[in-house]
């Protein structure tokens, strides 16, 4: 069986029917890049599209950078079962040299992959697509001196802030590829889809965004919930601070406790900031803590929303059944029901719950994920699917991993 990969540029005429939150979106067009009618974007002047590109029964050969950290290997355990992706290059730092399976044991069946290289070493020539799984502030240069044919989804937070002074302001440094960052699309996938099927480079949300702005994208934009005194207290398992060696993430340092950091600081702010506003039209500004919980994976953000006059917490649910309706990987529990991590563990899946509060007016939103699955790799095979045009949830159907 030979996959068609579709090309980029707007969306071919015959493109599967897209899920009623997609159809709601196309026409805003916010992807912080120039639309096209259609909603989606100009693919970029110097990517070849893939349908030019020699991918021998719908195989897109795949590199993953970063391969020996703990997002990276998701990528590759995710991709193990993915028809349409051959992984053809694993790259490391300190790991370079190793096979892959003696830095994860967890894969050892995953013996087609090649061994961990310095990024330089990688002939990208015979790549078709990058996962890149490194540490912000390198990942600019090493994307901007790849090959332009090559189609990337970067899990790092570099492409994501579209200004870019706002970047340097957050991060400390200059941007290092300010012309690559005007075609970047963010890549929170059910609500950019559009934008995402013809994007060169997508930026992959960060696991805090991804968890938050799932369900307030859609109350904002209906204005359904008001811009001021947004509240979010947020969870995090501490892979989500990666697998480098640090003596914030020693055992003695995690476990029997929780604490928070970032407090009123945290980098993912303006990221949430940017996409909120997005939806809303103006400016919107959070009140957001994360935390660091003894857990390996998982991600629970706990939001306090006002409702607009008139507005309960039963419509606030209805309004996100019916955004979400058709989409295989966000779902909205019943009233009364409330979403654990527990219940995504090792998913692409982000549950939500909403309830009124005893404050009048006020409600409570629950999100979970699992912050390495849709807060990263899972999310990021899932634009990667849109990019090459294979079904979107190609790779990601598994259920959760309980108890
Ligand atoms: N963990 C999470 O839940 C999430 C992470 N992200 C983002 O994804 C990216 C990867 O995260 P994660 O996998 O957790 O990080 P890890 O620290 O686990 O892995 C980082 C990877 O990058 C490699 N690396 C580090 N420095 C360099 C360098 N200078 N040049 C080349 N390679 C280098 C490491 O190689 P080696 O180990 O061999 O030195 C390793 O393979 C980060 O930007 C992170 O912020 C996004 C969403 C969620
Ligand atoms: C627990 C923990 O440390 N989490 C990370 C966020 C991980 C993630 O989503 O983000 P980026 O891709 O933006 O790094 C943090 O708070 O910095």
């Amino acid at each position: 069986m030979t996959t068609r990969l579709h090309g980029g540029g707007c969306p071919p005429a015959q493109a599967p029917a897209r899920p009623s939150s997609v159809r709601a979106l196309q026409k805003y067009g916010r992807d912080g890049r120039p639309g096209c009618a259609c909603g989606a974007t100009a693919a970029p002047q110097e990517s070849r599209a893939l349908s030019d590109i020699q991918v021998g029964e719908g195989v897109a050969r795949v590199a993953v950078l970063g391969a020996s950290g703990y997002t990276g290997a998701e990528v590759v355990r995710l991709g193990a079962l993915h028809p349409n992706l051959k992984i053809a290059a694993l790259t490391a730092d300190r790991q370079a040299g190793k096979a892959f399976s003696d830095v994860f044991p967890h894969l050892v069946t995953a013996t087609d992959v090649p061994e961990l290289a310095k990024i330089d070493d990688v002939d990208f020539h015979n790549i078709d697509a990058a996962f890149c799984c490194l540490p912000h502030a390198t990942t600019q240069k090493i994307i901007a001196s790849l090959p332009p044919s090559i189609r990337v989804v970067d899990l790092s937070a570099d492409f994501r802030l579209r200004d870019t002074a706002t970047y340097k302001e957050w991060y400390g440094g200059d941007h290092q590829a300010p012309e690559l960052q005007k075609e970047a699309v963010y890549g929170l996938t059910e609500i950019f889809r559009s934008a995402i099927q013809s994007a060169r480079l997508v930026a992959n949300p960060g696991c805090y965004p991804t968890s938050i702005c799932l369900p307030l994208f859609p109350l904002l934009q209906q204005q359904l919930v008001q811009k001021d005194g947004i509240i979010i207290d947020a969870k995090s398992g501490v892979t989500g601070a990666g697998r480098s060696p640090a003596e914030s993430k020693l055992f003695c340092e995690v476990a029997d406790g929780m604490h928070a950091y970032g407090v009123s600081s945290h980098r993912h702010m303006p990221e949430i900031e940017q996409c909120l506003s997005d939806a809303a039209g103006f400016p919107v500004r959070v009140s957001f803590t994360p935390h660091l919980v003894p857990m390996s994976r998982g991600m629970m953000s706990t939001i306090y929303v006002q409702m607009s006059e008139g507005v309960t917490a039963n419509t606030l649910r209805s309004a996100l059944q019916h955004f979400y309706d058709a989409e295989p990987f966000v779902k909205v529990l019943p009233a009364g029901t409330f979403p654990q991590t527990r219940h995504v563990r090792g998913s692409n899946l982000n549950l939500i719950g909403v309830s009124e509060d005893r404050l009048s007016g006020r409600a409570i939103i629950l999100s979970v994920i699992d912050n390495l699955v849709k807060g990263a790799s899972g999310q990021a095979i899932q634009n990667m699917n849109l990019v090459l045009g294979v079904d979107e949830t190609t790779g990601l159907m598994q259920q959760p991993l309980f108890p």
